[in-house]
């Protein structure tokens, strides 16, 4: 049994907690019942003693396959982790995603995206991450009554993301009390205006409109504070030709949108300015989680 889930971008400047996108750097695991419990992690931690014990995906597994079967059953994974840790990319949430799913075909349980996402929420109370780390391509998401609503939009394939990835990692948790307790009244309606205009402009696919539409007052600024460089990276990255460029979730990563045939120039001027960081050049995900029997 194998299940993989893609990172996911969430924030996208003024959306906080509501908008996100979906990007072809997956985590994948294979597992199998097994006479013993054993993990085995190849790629991202693997060099992390930590998470051969405490680890997250293990116990929301167990969880719900306990749940599911009322009998407990040991389990060989093995996960091929592509997604960073604490860098913005939705580490947590694709972790959360694969060990719902995991855990009901384990269980030869059939569940619905729609039903694994609400699960997830237990565990991430934004649905701004897992809701596109489950559907694929850009989401907008709100919360009601403990249940997900999103939209999706299927993303072209002739604009790529460009993403920096410091060394820097950054726990959402932590980033979260960065933020202000309270906004004015025009910041409130600054930010909510930015955020209907650039869901117009994704599901219209007017790129032209998303730098000026992706300006945020809620979250970004106190966030950048903590790396200061970031300002230098977006302010490349627009004058590079960046379509938008924006803190990816609580960061430490910057996301930045770009036309296909400009993506290899801005990624190699940010890697030429920023030697430190990694760039990646990425399609975006509009599969979302995938289970391959
Ligand atoms: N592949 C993984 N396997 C197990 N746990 C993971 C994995 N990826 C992330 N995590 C858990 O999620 C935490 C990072 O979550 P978070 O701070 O929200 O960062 P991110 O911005 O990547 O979502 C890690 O400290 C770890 O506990
Ligand atoms: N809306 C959240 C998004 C966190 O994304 P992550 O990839 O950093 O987990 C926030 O900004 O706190």
């Amino acid at each position: 049994m194998t299940i993989s889930v893609p990172a996911t971008s969430a924030n996208l400047g003024p959306g906080f907690d509501s908008l996100g996108l979906a990007v072809d750097l997956r985590n994948l695991v294979e597992f199998h019942p097994s006479k013993f419990f054993s993990v085995n992690i190849k790629g991202e931690g693997e060099n992390n003693p930590k998470l051969k014990g405490n680890n997250l995906f293990v116990s929301i597994f167990n969880e719900h396959y306990n749940r599911l079967t009322k009998k407990r059953q040991s389990f060989k994974f093995t996960f091929y982790n592509q997604i960073p840790m604490s860098r913005g990319l939705g580490s947590s949430s694709a972790v959360i995603v694969s060990a719902i799913s995991s855990a009901h075909e384990a269980a030869g349980i059939k569940v619905s995206k729609r039903r694994i996402l609400n699960h997830a929420l237990v565990y991430e109370s934004h649905p701004d991450n897992i809701t596109p780390a489950v559907m694929g391509g850009f989401n907008a998401a709100t919360v009601e009554k403990g249940k997900v609503f999103s939209q999706k939009k299927h993303l072209p394939n002739y604009i790529k993301a460009v993403v920096v990835i410091p060394n820097k990692p950054i726990s959402t948790s932590k980033a979260r009390t960065l933020l202000p307790k309270s906004y004015s009244k025009e910041n409130a309606v600054y930010n909510l205006s930015h955020t209907a205009l650039s869901v117009a402009a994704f599901f219209n696919e007017d790129w032209e409109i998303l730098k000026l539409a992706s300006q945020d007052r809620f979250h970004q600024k106190a966030r950048m504070k903590n790396l200061p460089e970031l300002f230098s990276v977006q302010k490349t990255a627009y004058e590079s030709g960046a379509l938008m460029s924006t803190l990816s979730g609580s960061g430490s990563t910057f996301f930045s949108m770009v036309y296909d045939e400009d993506a290899v120039m801005i990624a190699s001027k940010l890697s030429q300015k920023f030697p430190e960081f990694i760039v990646k050049i990425l399609d975006f995900d509009n599969d979302g989680l995938i289970i391959e029997k």
